[in-house]
């Protein structure tokens, strides 16, 4: 692969293989534990607070203070590696640009690849990009630039292509290990971090692993202790019920914690697969202004601004449309209300999923967010309790809804397989989190019994079969992954009759990756 040799030097393997030897057991046993937890759950065990970290949430404790860059976070754009991408997110005006190697990215090796030699060309300042059109692409001056942060893939994924005493090693460690031994140094000296995202945490414990990790990187890297900042997202059900406890594991490099809310819907019925009474509504109902998702966000804003973190906000799904200037009015009034609500109730800053989304979701924090942040917001007016947080909305499944799970599972997956993390799909951005809640849900409406969509239709396998025979005619059309399209259908077809739920899409699919 081009490039692949000035990344993957001797010196670089030894690294990454340093970090697989001391971390990769812990690894294994964090996801061990994560499968034990949610056998206790398909028993019917409901998820709470942890009687035995009491202390900590009892504790006067501030996490450490945080460098200039990271003070104003109000809109941070994210997206996937390749060049022209990092360019444009870069050059795009938000304060922050996430470089997504997680819910966007496919990683077959060439994005990994190509993605880390982009990073490396962004940090170093000799970045540039010509499109098969001809257009060229390269960053403003670094002062001008978005700040990076880079969120590796989380504690679940392999990376196949490096295998460490013939295992292959973690992507997680794989993703941010190698970026941080090309960059490290570099962004340290601007004081620009490393700056990471931390995606699909489930307990303190990971985010105490995750902690060692960085302590481990900053030593073998020379770096002060604490330079490596990290902000954790809060996109599991399990781990909003140890959100102070993943903040103190980090308090010494915690920037912040974010509202996964796509990962989070996806947990919450991952969670409560077996649980009849825990069945949500269709996908599009599941919106953030829901009790259950508010309460997420109004308890993670209270535990942030308490122990002086960033409680950031998170994607609306929303983009763009072109042509078509009601529905694309329809679509931006949508993002500015979900904009309002976060910085209303004391975000500090918000995700945009496209450059043209900016100014909007910017002029809704200047107005209301005058300072760099609002932590101090405490909100010491939020009590939520365990049923808040996992008590149902009430809703419905329609026959669009249903089938548009169906379509999105099938589209997402082919473009997955055909190396794209991130689509558009009747106007809204899909990534894995996305795509996860549409899959989900099939497996677990087949299986709740006693369903019916609105119009009384039973949600069974005839209504499955006849909305995945609506596809196969797609492999002809032009979508992306559309040679993928029958593939995906097979994948599909099988996740959803599975027996147990895969605990991710990607783990099946990855194996079918390059
Ligand atoms: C649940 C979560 O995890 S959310 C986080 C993960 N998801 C994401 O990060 C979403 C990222 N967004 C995207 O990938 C894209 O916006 C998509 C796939 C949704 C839509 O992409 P497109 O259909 O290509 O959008 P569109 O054609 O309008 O793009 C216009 C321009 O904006 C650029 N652009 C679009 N999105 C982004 C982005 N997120 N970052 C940087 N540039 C972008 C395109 O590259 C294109 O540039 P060009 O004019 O130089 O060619
Ligand atoms: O990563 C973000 C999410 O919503 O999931
Ligand atoms: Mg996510």
């Amino acid at each position: 692969m081009d490039g692949q040799d000035a990344l993957l030097t001797a010196e670089a393997l030894a690294f990454l293989a340093a970090l697989h030897r001391r971390f990769e057991p812990e690894r294994q046993r964090r996801l061990q534990a994560r499968r034990i937890r949610q056998s206790t759950f398909d028993a019917g065990a409901l998820p709470d607070f942890r009687p035995d970290t009491a202390h900590i949430r009892a504790a006067d404790w501030r996490v450490a203070p945080l460098p200039a860059a990271l003070q104003d976070r109000r809109v941070e754009i994210t997206g996937p590696v390749d060049p022209k991408m990092v360019i444009n997110a870069l050059n795009s005006g938000a304060k922050v640009y996430m470089a997504d190697f997680e819910d966007s990215t496919s990683p077959t090796w060439a994005n990994l690849v190509a993605g880390q030699q982009a990073l490396r060309g962004a940090v170093a300042g000799t970045l540039e990009f010509t499109a098969p059109n001809g257009k060229h692409y390269a960053p403003k001056p670094f002062a001008e630039q978005a700040v990076l942060m880079v969120r590796p893939r989380g504690w679940h994924l392999d990376e196949k292509h490096v295998l460490v005493d013939g295992q292959p090693m973690s992507g997680s460690l794989f993703d941010a290990g190698l970026f941080a031994f090309h960059n490290a140094r570099a962004l340290a000296a601007k004081d620009r971090g490393p700056f990471f995202y931390l995606p699909k945490l489930e307990s303190m414990e990971e985010a105490q692993l995750w902690n060692d990790v960085l302590d481990h990187v900053e030593a073998e890297l020379k770096l002060p202790r604490g330079q490596i900042k990290a902000t954790v997202l809060i996109e599991t059900l399990p781990a909003a019920f140890e959100m102070e406890e993943i903040l103190y594991a980090l308090r010494d490099r915690i920037a912040g914690l974010n509202c996964g809310r796509w990962d989070y819907v996806f947990s919450y019925i991952k969670t409560f697969r077996r649980h009849r009474d825990k069945v949500l509504p269709e996908r599009g109902q599941v919106t953030m202004t829901q009790p259950f998702l508010r309460a997420y966000s109004e308890l993670l804003i209270q535990t942030c601004h308490r122990r002086g973190a960033h409680a950031m906000g998170g994607m609306a799904a929303q983009i763009p449309i072109a042509n078509d200037t009601a529905a694309n009015d329809a679509a931006l009034a949508k993002v500015r209300a979900d904009k309002l609500r976060e910085v209303t109730a004391g975000h500090d800053g918000t995700w945009v999923a496209h450059p043209a989304l900016i100014p909007l979701a910017q002029a809704v924090f200047d107005e209301r967010m005058p300072g760099a942040h609002q932590k101090h917001l405490t909100r010491e007016d939020v009590l939520v309790t365990r049923d808040d947080l996992i008590t149902p909305p009430i809703g419905s499944i329609t026959r669009a809804g249903f089938e548009g799970n169906v379509e999105v599972c099938v589209r997402y997956l082919a473009a997955w397989l055909d190396g794209n993390g991130c689509v558009p799909i009747h106007w809204l951005m899909e990534d894995a989190a996305t795509a996860e809640i549409a899959r989900a849900q099939l497996w677990q409406w087949l299986r709740a019994g006693d369903l019916y969509l609105d119009d009384g239709t039973p949600v069974d396998e005839t209504l499955f079969e006849r909305a995945l025979m609506k596809l196969p005619s797609l492999a002809s059309t032009d979508i992306p992954g559309a040679s993928r399209i029958n593939e995906a259908i097979g994948l599909l077809d099988r996740l959803t009759h599975a027996d147990e739920l895969e605990a991710f899409l990607t783990l099946p699919a990855y194996r079918r990756l390059d």
